[in-house]
């Protein structure tokens, strides 16, 4: 199994490392435009295997595509983060057009890949490889949901003072500060509801902190997030390499589903060894559908944005 991540940045520097230490790749191949530095990353990753116990065998790359030929599975986590302040929305103009390149490349070198897009404005960036690439739908996923469910999923133990495994949930949606859907009426601790145990008032403060639980982190660090965005992607890889048929909210194309047509949005979908092998209908409730739609139309305001 050889998977090639182009940007070898935090995050994707974040994502070699998580794949590396569950050593279920024979390959992860790390590509970055500046000189020297994909190299060196793999280098120093490398030098981990001995002390962490793997065998995946890490290759840095300055722009050589040749190197990723043949890649089962590519990560585009390449293009700028936010800073304190900005939306993911604003970062349209520089990642749109690093994002059209490099899918390009990549699928050149990787014809049957399938296609993680981590780049953001990251619901938008999934829909410009599809318009950009004749690939079937199954094979391109956007990574989001995961992130945003694991947030989710922090901050209801925060709120039940639970440890985070008694703890279950799911956000969809957008993954946009505004945009993102945390499903509060389906969340569990111990198959019993959340809201047995947390007032509407704290549930709704979960939700809005998920929400924004990229922006909190932006304004601490000074840029976006690496190691939950690195460990989330490693678990949509493991997911396909592994053929695990794992659910996960994943930003797909929807035609039809959900009542959404012609965008990339975050839905529960299985992901096993084809990339998407199912997109799951959940019952939502009438206020869900609300937000969901809310959510759709942000989403295909920041698409009309795109040159395609
Ligand atoms: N979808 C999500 O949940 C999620 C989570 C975190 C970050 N992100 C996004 O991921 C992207 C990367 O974030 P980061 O923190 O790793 O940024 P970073 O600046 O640390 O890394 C980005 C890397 O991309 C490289 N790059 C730029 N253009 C390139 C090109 N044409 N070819 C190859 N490499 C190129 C840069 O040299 C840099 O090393 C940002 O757009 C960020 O907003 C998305
Ligand atoms: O917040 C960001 O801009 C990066 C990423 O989308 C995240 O949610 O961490």
């Amino acid at each position: 199994m050889k998977v090639t991540i182009v940007g070898a940045g935090a995050v994707g520097a974040s994502c070699a490392e998580y794949i590396a230490i569950k050593d279920f790749a024979s390959e992860v191949v790390l590509l970055d435009i500046k000189e020297g530095v994909a190299e060196g990353k793999a280098m120093d990753l490398m030098q981990c295997a001995s002390l962490n116990g793997f065998d995946t065998r890490i290759v840095g790359s300055t722009n050589d595509y040749k190197k990723t030929a043949g890649s089962d599975i590519v990560v585009i986590t390449s293009g700028i983060p936010r800073k304190p302040g900005m939306t993911r929305e604003e970062l349209i103009g520089i990642n749109a057009g690093i994002v059209k390149t490099v899918s390009a490349s990549l699928l050149e070198h990787s014809p049957e890949a399938i296609v993680i897009v981590v780049s953001n404005p990251m619901d938008t960036m999934t829909y410009l490889v599809h318009k950009s690439t004749d690939l079937p739908r199954h094979r391109i996923i956007g990574m989001g949901g995961a992130l945003d469910s694991a947030r989710f999923k922090y901050r209801l133990a925060e709120a039940l003072d639970a440890p985070i495994s008694d703890v279950d949930g799911m956000v969809i949606g957008g993954h946009s500060d505004t945009g993102m859907v945390p499903l509060t009426s389906h969340a569990t601790r111990n198959s019993i509801k959340v809201s047995e145990f947390l007032s509407e008032e704290r549930l709704a403060q979960v939700a809005e902190d998920t929400k924004v639980g990229g922006a909190t982190l932006t304004k601490l660090l000074g840029t976006s997030a690496w190691y939950a965005p690195g460990a989330a992607v490693s678990a949509l890889v493991q997911a396909i390499a592994c053929d695990q048929k794992k659910m996960f909210p994943c930003s797909a194309l929807l035609q039809g589903e959900y009542g959404l047509d012609d965008l990339c949005i975050g839905v529960p979908v299985l992901l096993g060894r084809n990339g998407i092998e199912e997109i799951v209908k959940i019952e939502l409730s009438e206020a869900e559908k609300a937000k969901m739609a809310q959510s759709a139309e942000g989403v295909s305001k920041t698409n009309a944005l795109l040159d395609v």
